[in-house]
């Protein structure tokens, strides 16, 4: 059996930071936190509003984390710009809005192909791994493809957000068929947004998948039980599942 790997989003001990304009939490700290607790990478989202991450932020861990970086950005000339300075292994093509609370769906890549097919061209000639945050549905699958994107994460929110156990098996179904299909497609996944303890292990049990990236959810547990526990909570459900 394969293992799984944990990408931590240490987004929101920037929120907390950034609610009060102080220096503490420092994202870096936290990041050197779950690094020890046993996070395979460390997933950050500088968003064009600089909401939570911001581009100290960025340039510090560049520089201090041991494991990888994965830089979540929109499809922006300045995103691509901070990408190429920065250098980080991997870099998530997300879709993105000002207005949004978060991340509200994943990226239409059939109809912006020309712009993320040449998005992956620069990020790859810069030898960084890109992938695309797609919803599981073949048409965005197959243009994933056509982009030229080595991997793509795919968007858990509607699963996560399922509002009855009917409609999250019916979600958790269209999840495994997406996965199976870019699997077999040759498409290297990964998969995030809005996974928490309650519904990790159904999706961490899917052998297909090379990564998750969660985020809010261990942030929010660590306020209760701490960073190092919340992160090595997670990796164990997540290696239970995985058998
Ligand atoms: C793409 C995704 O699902 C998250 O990684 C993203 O970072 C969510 O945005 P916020 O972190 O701002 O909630
Ligand atoms: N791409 C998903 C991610 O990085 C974390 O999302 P969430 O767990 O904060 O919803």
């Amino acid at each position: 059996m394969n293992t799984i790997y944990l990408g931590v989003n240490i987004d929101h001990i920037a929120t907390l930071r950034n609610a009060r304009g102080t220096q503490y939490p420092d994202p870096v700290h936290a990041a050197e936190i779950a690094e020890r607790a046993g996070a395979d990478g460390i997933t950050v989202h500088l968003r064009e509003d600089r909401r939570h991450i911001t581009d100290r932020d960025v340039n510090i861990l560049s520089q201090t984390i041991n494991t990888r970086m994965n830089l979540e950005m929109a499809v922006t000339e300045e995103m691509l710009k901070i990408a190429d300075e920065i250098r980080p292994e991997f870099c998530c093509l997300v879709p993105e809005k000002r207005e949004e609370l978060t991340t509200e769906g994943g990226l239409d890549v059939v109809a912006n192909l020309a712009k993320i097919r040449n998005a992956c061209d620069r990020l790859g000639a810069q030898d960084i791994q890109v992938s695309l945050f797609i919803d599981a549905e073949r048409d965005q699958i197959d243009a994933a493809l056509e982009a030229g994107a080595p991997y793509i994460e795919i968007h858990t929110g509607q699963y996560a957000h399922a509002k009855t156990e009917q409609q999250q098996q019916i979600e958790l179904d269209k999840l495994r068929q997406g996965i199976q299909y870019a699997h077999a497609q040759g498409l290297k996944v990964n998969a995030g947004h809005g996974l928490h303890y309650h519904n990790v292990k159904p999706i961490a049990a899917m052998p297909e998948i090379i990564e998750l990236n969660i985020g809010h959810a261990i942030i929010a547990r660590a306020a209760f039980d701490g960073l190092h526990t919340a992160v090595a909570d997670m990796k164990r459900l997540m290696l239970e599942a995985r058998g």
